[in-house]
């Protein structure tokens, strides 16, 4: 079956409002093949600016707003933090879950990535689950099991029926930011494993599943990640904030 493919910015702590408008110009410009989704996930004080200047500008209907991160609670004493009505009401359709930062420095844990996947899908947002094991664990062999754990604390949260509305992110920690992309031959053969361990509990819902690779992706590497037969798009950190690089690496999806 054809799988939606999508093709994620994060931003993370970079960016302007000049580069929302240059994407936007940027990507308004790009073909993009039918089935393919762009997600642009700005900093919080840039949302509302993306929709702001999308309505102004107009944007093409496969492009969309994300978010970097959302708080599990609907509302209350926390300070600096930042609601999914919040998110909503900047027009955020997808929200980054999980990210290896997230979890390394802020000590994320899986349980409460596994509540913020519940609070996005019940907004009925889209979550981007992102999940990867450091280099130690690759090294020790234990991929497997890191990757287990991650996605059975969210099946156990949301249930596996709810993984057709979710979105997950393969980045193996070693690789993101540092130049040191996963081959084409080992990321497909995670993927592979990841749809593996979705079809234990639901086959039809793990074959839907759009699992994305993220870790230094490049307008070099793209097309290669992006032809193996798992791999359904990517998150993109550093070359995300080229314009040009980033419309070459949408071009490459393919849908
Ligand atoms: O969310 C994106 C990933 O962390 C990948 O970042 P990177 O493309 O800079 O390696």
């Amino acid at each position: 079956m054809k799988r939606r493919s999508i093709v994620a910015a994060n931003w993370k702590m970079n960016g302007n409002l000049s580069l929302i408008n240059d994407m936007i110009t940027g990507l308004n410009a790009v073909h993009l093949t039918e089935n393919v989704d762009v997600v642009v996930c700005p900093s919080f004080p840039y949302l509302a600016s993306f929709t702001a200047i999308a309505q102004r500008e107009g944007l093409q209907k496969s492009i969309h707003l994300g978010s970097q991160n959302v708080n599990e609670h609907q509302s209350g004493a926390f300070t600096g933090e930042i609601s999914i009505d919040m998110l909503k009401e900047c027009s955020v359709q997808y929200v980054i879950v999980g990210h290896s930062e997230r979890r390394d420095i802020y000590k994320e844990s899986s349980k409460l990535v596994a509540d913020k996947v519940a609070c996005v899908l019940d907004a009925g947002l889209t979550p981007i689950l992102c999940i990867g094991e450091s280099e130690a664990e690759r090294e020790t062999e234990q991929t497997n099991l890191v990757l287990s754990a991650q996605l059975q604390s969210v099946i156990d949260k949301i249930g596996i029926e709810k993984f057709d509305d979710v979105v997950i992110a393969y980045e193996p920690v070693w690789a993101i930011g540092t130049g040191k992309t996963a081959s084409p031959e080992m990321a497909q053969e995670t993927h592979q494993f990841i749809r593996e361990f979705l079809a234990l509990s639901n086959a039809e819902i793990a074959n839907k599943v759009p699992l994305l690779y993220g870790g230094s992706v490049n307008a070099s590497n793209c097309e290669t990640l992006f032809a193996q037969p798992d791999i359904d798009g990517g998150l993109i950190g550093g070359a995300s904030l080229k314009v040009d690089e980033f419309k070459v690496i949408c071009s490459a999806a393919k849908g």
